[in-house]
């Protein structure tokens, strides 16, 4: 294999921090949880370490939180808007959770991947589902669990984002959230968040290494002519 034939897998760090290349397609990292688990903070910790992993912004129907910010945290929409959304195809996958319609932009995600940028997909498992199906091959998934119901309950209250009512139909759709875990490829439990930043790091990189591994066998393949 000549020089150029390397695979632009990660030389300054095991991150994979290399400017992304057109030949190298990008993946999807999708993370999900029930509620209050610590999947945004996790998503948050691996773009600060990373600031060329792009987060895919979803379009909500759900009121925004203090502090939350148009176009940054979500693209906030009526639900007719949503719908019109959904109908003419601008969704690659949505879903209605807790009561509110959840979906993802198509296009940003289809020009960071042909760009070989990497994305990162805080969704929920129908979300990850459709994700999956509308894109093979691209999508890499972590579940992330609460040391307990208890924990993630506590959790809840501490983030003081959602009224007790909503806490509680959240709480409600934890189990079924949960019982979705095996369709993930990985799962972690989010005890320790450093250890958890840490663990889901290492799926990114080893989701990395596998598209360079893919991407450098179809450059040797075509040298051969
Ligand atoms: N299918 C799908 N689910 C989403 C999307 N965006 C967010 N969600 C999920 O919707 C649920 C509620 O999100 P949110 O209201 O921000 O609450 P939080 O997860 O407690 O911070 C979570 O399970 C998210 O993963 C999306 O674009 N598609
Ligand atoms: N390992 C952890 N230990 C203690 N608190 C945590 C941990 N991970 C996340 N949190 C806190 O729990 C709350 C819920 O986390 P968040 O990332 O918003 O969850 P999600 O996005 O899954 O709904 C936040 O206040 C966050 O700071």
């Amino acid at each position: 294999m000549s020089p150029s034939d390397q695979p632009p897998v990660a030389r300054s760090s095991p991150g994979g921090l290399d400017a992304p290349t057109a030949s190298r397609r990008g993946v999807c990292l999708v993370i999900s949880a029930p509620s209050g688990a610590g999947k945004s903070t996790i998503a948050n910790a691996l773009r600060a370490a990373d600031p060329l992993l792009r987060h895919s912004v979803s379009v909500t129907t759900r009121q925004p939180r203090p502090g939350e910010t148009e176009g940054v945290h979500y693209y906030f929409r009526t639900r007719e808007q949503f719908d019109r959304m959904a109908e003419t195809g601008e969704l690659l996958e949505w879903a209605n959770v807790f009561g509110r319609g959840y979906g993802t932009p198509r296009a940003p995600v289809e020009a960071a991947l042909a760009s070989g940028r990497d994305m990162v997909f805080d969704i929920d498992w129908q979300g990850h589902r459709q994700l999956r199906a509308a894109l093979p091959g691209d999508v890499v998934s972590l579940f992330v669990l609460p040391p307990s119901l208890e924990v993630l309950e506590a959790r809840l209250r501490s983030r003081a984002s959602d009224d007790p009512a909503e806490i509680a139909h959240r709480m409600a759709a934890a189990r079924d959230e949960i019982s979705h875990w095996e369709e993930f490829d990985h799962v972690i439990v989010n005890d320790r968040l450093d250890r958890a930043i840490g663990d889901a790091r290492a799926v990114l990189v080893a989701a990395r290494i596998a598209r360079a591994r893919q991407t450098g066998m179809a450059a040797l393949v075509r040298s051969f002519g």
